[in-house]
């Protein structure tokens, strides 16, 4: 792809874990791969008194650890010239003067103002930005998620953000979108007549969406208490990812074609009363158990996790879209912290043939889709075939499209894509305030009805596939998840 027209990238949260562990890492494969023009720059702004040369000694450290053996000294060393810190408190507006002082050298430049803090700073930032005459025509802001706590408090950040920024101007990020498998799901779909006629209630018998983490909270306990799994994961990622799956096709890859259908697929989205919340959903907390082979305390023994805490680390839901394409279809969702492998994938589960001359078992979903983002981006087709021999045993085999295998091109981290995706303008792979709000809108039932109970999540081992109950969501139905690996 053309490199972008020149730019400076600020980031606020410079000095933070996101920044440090994937938005600088990503912009440095960016850089190497000459997708940057001359001059472009990447300012790190956060409230520690650091000096330009700090932070760049800083910010290598940590992209040498992170970038492994993709980290080149010469290429550094180049990249690094890009790199500056400008010492700003989003909420001293005095700040914001010494800012307009290094941006307004480039007055005309696109401006990238890349919002890696807590949410409840968003405001602050933008209105200072907005009162120092920072945001221009050529400006975007990137907003980190999660976008607020709830529907309430995330209308009122999309409100004070809008004061400043025109929803085309706003890019909410959801990193699971820039993920290339993501993508590549839009191209199965919507560049193969294939598989439409099958895209549907008549041959789709359940869809299966996991995002299966091995790591626990790390270091993120104090955040990760207050947010949990249903608000970290479900309600952006994954209800993005049974987007990409449900949606209708647009009528092009226009940012608005693809988001009105995503947002109709929010739309639809069965909603949950109190009594259903019990029987289609699943919350769960890990215990200690082993993971990768070493043993693993239990998240109530994690640092800053309350030895009380009710917080969900995984969460399971049997979801439904009340449209003619997938009326009584089941969408399951999984994900948590703590399973037995990081896997993220989309299962597709296709319909038993209406009588099998070969005498196979009814329901066991012989036909199915598989989409893997993590640990590897593949798609694989089950089909069942003869196997080899005199008598007419049928066995499962797969065709399996391995895209690193195929496609021997350097894979994008969804980062690197979504970073430049913001400074060209492209709004297709960003989350519009309606989608968002609709995803919020969903999960409410969800959230009051966890907090009103007085259960505690079910508790599983780390190192295992979530809570028993997990299962026995799927099983109810007569079937069960897909854990191959
Ligand atoms: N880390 C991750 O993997 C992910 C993070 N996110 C989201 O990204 C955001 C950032 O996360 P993360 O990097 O982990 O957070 P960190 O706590 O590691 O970093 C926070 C950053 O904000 C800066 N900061 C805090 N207060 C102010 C202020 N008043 N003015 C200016 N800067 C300030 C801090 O620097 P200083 O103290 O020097 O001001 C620091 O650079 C959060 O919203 C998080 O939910 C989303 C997905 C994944
Ligand atoms: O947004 C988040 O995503 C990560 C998982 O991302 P992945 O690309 O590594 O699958 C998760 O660990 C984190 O809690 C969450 O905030």
């Amino acid at each position: 792809m053309a490199a972008v027209q020149t730019f400076d990238m600020i980031l606020f949260g410079g000095t933070g874990d996101l920044v440090m562990r994937k938005l600088l890492p990503a912009l440095y494969h960016q850089h190497r791969d000459g997708q940057m023009g001359d001059g472009a720059r990447i300012i790190g702004v956060a409230r520690s008194n650091l000096s330009s040369d700090d932070y760049i000694a800083t910010a290598e450290k940590h992209c040498a650890q992170y970038l492994g053996e993709a980290f080149d000294k010469a290429v550094w060393a180049s990249f690094a010239q890009r790199l500056g810190y400008q010492r700003v408190d989003a909420q001293n507006p005095a700040h914001f003067a010494d800012l307009a002082a290094m941006l307004d050298q480039f007055k005309d430049r696109i401006r990238v103002y890349y919002l890696s803090t807590a949410p409840s700073l968003f405001t602050a930032t933008c209105e200072n930005l907005a009162n120092a005459g920072l945001v221009t025509a050529h400006s975007r802001v990137v907003l980190e998620k999660p976008l607020g706590h709830d529907l309430a408090s995330s209308q009122a950040i999309n409100d004070a953000v809008g004061r400043y920024f025109a929803e085309n101007q706003i890019y909410r990020i959801d990193h699971y979108l820039g993920k290339e498998p993501v993508q590549n799901l839009l191209a199965l779909r919507f560049g193969n007549a294939l598989f439409e006629p099958l895209w549907r209630r008549e041959w789709v018998r359940d869809v299966q969406i996991t995002v299966a983490e091995q790591i626990g909270v790390e270091t993120r306990g104090d955040f990760y208490d207050k947010t949990g799994a249903l608000r970290d994961m479900v309600q952006n990622h994954l209800l993005q990812l049974l987007c990409i799956v449900a949606m209708e096709p647009p009528s092009s890859i226009d940012s608005d074609a693809v988001r009105d259908e995503k947002l109709k697929v929010l739309r639809a989205l069965k909603p949950f009363t109190p009594n259903e919340v019990i029987t289609k959903t699943v919350r769960g907390q890990y215990r200690a158990g082993a993971a990768a082979g070493k043993p693993v305390p239990g998240y109530l023994e994690e640092p800053e996790i309350p030895a009380d805490s009710r917080t969900e680390t995984f969460v399971a839901i049997k979801a439904e879209i009340d449209t003619w394409r997938w009326a009584g279809v089941p969408f399951f969702l999984r994900t948590g912290k703590r399973m037995q492998e990081k896997v993220a994938e989309i299962v597709i589960n296709f319909r038993d043939v209406p009588h099998s001359i070969f005498g196979m078992p009814a329901g066991h979903g012989f036909n199915r889709l598989v989409i893997r983002m993590q640990p590897e981006e593949s798609m694989k087709l089950y089909l069942l075939a003869k196997q080899p021999g005199d008598a007419m045993h049928l066995g499962q085999v797969h065709l399996n499209l391995d895209f690193e295998e195929t496609f021997k091109t350097r894979r994008l981290e969804a980062y690197e894509r979504l970073l430049m995706d913001a400074v060209r303008g492209k709004l297709t792979l960003f989350v519009r305030r309606d989608e968002q709000e609709a995803a919020w809108r969903w999960v409410e039932p969800i959230i009051d009805a966890w907090e009103q109970s007085t259960d505690k999540p079910k508790t599983y081992t780390a190192g295992t596939w979530g809570p028993a109950a997990s299962s026995a969501l799927l099983s109810r139905d007569g079937l069960a998840w897909h854990e191959e690996i």
